[in-house]
């Protein structure tokens, strides 16, 4: 289970302190797909962030428990930096908008670069689940091109694979079909939603879409850094 129990975040804007969270709380089981979506400056990516331990709030707490983490659950918030790079290495995995994918090594390189950089730390590499993540979507017939000769919604798709190559628990896609067109964009949000069930690999999805955020099993709505509502 994810809990985020009252976080608050806010940056010094020159010398005016900006509320960007305010005393944000909710929780999502495990394996289950949640979309975040709100106006434009509503929080969702600094929300995102603090998921990723790559910044902390300035108030309140996040938990991470889950049956295949050996500590009861996970204090995110209060990482050490070694916790952090930890946590982001194995945990957690992460699509942008950008696919951000490697131009000059294949498809299949760099699906594989991630999780071979882990496996040198003691992540085990299990090639046969790569391979079939790959056939899952749809991206095994493309291993040996390079990303530029795919079109954009096959590159987020190796990259969504890239991020689910060593079996994160926690996915948090940040807008990851915010460039695609709109069949497009539903068609791969189908495939990574239904991808992260398959594993039961939470997953956190921050959309624009109301399309989108109808395929997830539970809709949270954000304004001005707080929740407004949920459902599913
Ligand atoms: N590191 C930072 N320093 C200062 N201000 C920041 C920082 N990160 C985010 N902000 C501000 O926090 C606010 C919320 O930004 P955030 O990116 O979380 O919004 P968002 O809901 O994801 O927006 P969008 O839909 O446009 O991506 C914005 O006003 C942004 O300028």
């Amino acid at each position: 289970m994810l809990t985020i129990d009252a976080i608050s975040k806010s940056y010094l804007d020159g010398t005016v302190q900006q509320h960007i969270l305010s005393q944000l709380s909710f929780s999502i089981e495990s394996g289950v797909s949640v979309s975040i979506r709100g106006a434009s400056g509503s929080g969702k990516s600094t929300l995102l962030h603090l998921l990723a331990a790559l910044d902390t709030p300035d108030e309140g707490r996040i938990w991470f428990s889950d049956s295949t983490i050996q500590a009861s659950k996970l204090d995110i918030a209060s990482f050490s930096e070694a916790q952090a790079n930890a946590y982001r290495m194995s945990t957690i995995g992460i699509v942008f908008q950008k696919y951000n994918l490697i131009d000059v090594i294949s498809v299949k390189e760099n699906i594989f670069l991630p999780a071979k950089l882990n496996a040198q730390k003691g992540v085990p590499l299990d090639t046969d689940y790569i391979t079939k993540l790959m056939a899952d979507l749809g991206v095994l017939k493309h291993a040996d091109k390079l990303p530029h000769q795919l079109s954009g919604g096959e590159q987020q798709r190796v990259a969504i694979a890239r991020a689910l190559a060593h079996k994160p628990r926690l996915l948090l896609a940040d807008e990851p079909t915010g460039n695609l067109d709109s069949v497009n964009s539903e068609l791969v949000s189908s495939l990574l939603i239904d991808t992260c069930s398959k594993h039961n690999t939470t997953l956190i999805l921050v959309t624009h879409s109301e399309k989108v955020a109808a395929l997830t099993s539970q809709q949270v709505f954000l304004e001005q850094g707080r929740l407004v509502s949920t459902s599913g």
